[in-house]
């Protein structure tokens, strides 16, 4: 566990410009084999908290205890070395090869050359880069690419404790979004304690198991598993910051009940246009490989039988046991109105309809969010 006590950062006023307090009076519990994510606006004091811990940052006053252990109580260099550190443009040293890279931590704790590149490619393996990628130089990879490679280094002499700072905010959308899905992939594996900072909601609700919410002047706001933070923000600032549609957002802890579901027809890959023209119910139609959705055609519009580049992939599927915020988003993004559910294993359950998905809402029994949670004075950290 990593424990903030009554943590301060204070910079005195210079060159013109006055003193600054970064970050006041911070107690919080990261637990142990958890992602703490520390989120707020541009300079509520996420970074600094976060380079407190290994302490390329000391505070003013105030203690921070890693498993119970006063991290100014350890020689600086050897306790960055028991820390895992990701940033945003992943940090790596241009002029070395990948597997250079990763085994930096290794090598710099002991280990022989040999030993060392053998754990490198075994984390590039982890994180989802296979064998040759590890001879190439940074600048021959993506940015999704090296921001996973920052992640292989951070894990490579196996540290506890992972630090994460914005380390998905410079790559697109997209790409982000994998990014944070081979991550908590990773992390159901690996149990890290990890303080992990972003400036965007949406990630922290994503991947916190608790988030942290900062205000600028380094003041704790609230810290709450997100389910709960998105039903009770204790404040307007919190309110306002996790969002007018946290409600839409909530439904993500929300496990869909028993949809109905409307059976779906479908065909296979290979259908003639006159085969679909006549499965076809209202101008759309699923097709599937092994039972497995593969995106949707409107027969009227082909002329030869159906392949794989013919097929709008509009829409999200999900999985019929899985958040009523997925169901929902399936219904709402798909070309045909009917959101594709699926089983643990990919195949076709059913499809539902948006206002369907929108009954069950109303049925279920869910955190309501209500003006009236929203305390109109302090702090839960104050
Ligand atoms: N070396 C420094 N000297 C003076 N003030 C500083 C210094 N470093 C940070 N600050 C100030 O401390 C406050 C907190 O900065 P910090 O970088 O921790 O915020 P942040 O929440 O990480 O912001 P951002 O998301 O923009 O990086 C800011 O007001 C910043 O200007």
């Amino acid at each position: 566990m990593i424990r903030f006590e009554q943590v301060t950062k204070s910079y005195p006023a210079a060159g013109g410009r006055e003193s600054t307090t970064a970050v006041d009076h911070l107690s919080l519990e990261a637990p142990t084999g958890q992602i703490t994510v520390f989120v707020g606006p541009s300079g509520c004091g996420k970074t600094t908290s976060l380079r407190m811990i290994n302490r390329m940052i000391e505070p003013t006053s105030g203690q921070i205890l890693i498993d119970d252990r006063d991290v100014t109580s350890v020689n600086a260099s050897e306790l960055r070395r028991g820390i895992g550190y990701v940033i945003q443009h992943a940090g790596l040293f241009p002029h070395k090869k990948i597997v250079d890279n990763v085994a930096t931590v290794p090598l710099l704790n002991g280990w022989d050359k040999r030993k060392a590149r053998d754990r490198a490619h075994e984390v590039l393996e982890l994180v989802g880069l296979p064998g040759d990628f590890a001879d190439r130089y940074p600048s021959q990879l993506s940015g999704g690419q090296q921001q996973r490679v920052g992640v292989a280094r951070a894990l490579a002499a196996d540290p506890p404790v992972m630090l994460m700072d914005e380390p998905f905010s410079a790559v697109d959308p997209v790409v982000r979004d994998q990014l944070q899905d081979e991550f908590l992939r990773l992390q159901s594996e690996i149990g890290k304690t990890i303080i992990f900072v972003t400036h965007d909601i949406d990630e922290a609700i994503k991947l916190g198991d608790q988030v942290a919410v900062l205000r600028v002047g380094g003041k704790l706001a609230q810290i709450a598993e997100p389910s709960y933070l998105l039903a009770h923000p204790i404040d307007d600032f919190v309110a306002d910051f996790v969002g007018r549609d946290r409600g839409y957002r909530a439904l993500a802890f929300t496990d869909a009940p028993d949809l109905r579901l409307a059976d779906e027809p479908t065909v296979p890959l290979g259908t003639t246009p006159e085969q679909a023209r006549a499965a076809t119910r209202d101008g759309w139609l699923l097709v599937v490989d092994d039972g497995r959705p593969q995106g949707w055609v409107e027969p009227h519009r082909i002329e030869a039988p159906i392949e794989q580049s013919m097929l709008h992939r509009g829409g999200t599927v999900a999985r019929a046991r899985g958040p009523l915020r997925a169901s929902l988003d399936a219904a709402l993004s798909s070309p045909s109105r009917r959101g594709v559910l699926v089983d643990d294993d990919g195949r076709l359950v059913g499809t539902v309809r948006a206002h369907e998905v929108l009954h069950a809402i109303e049925e279920v029994d869910r955190p309501e969010v209500h003006d009236e949670d929203i305390a109109p004075t302090s702090a839960a950290g104050d």
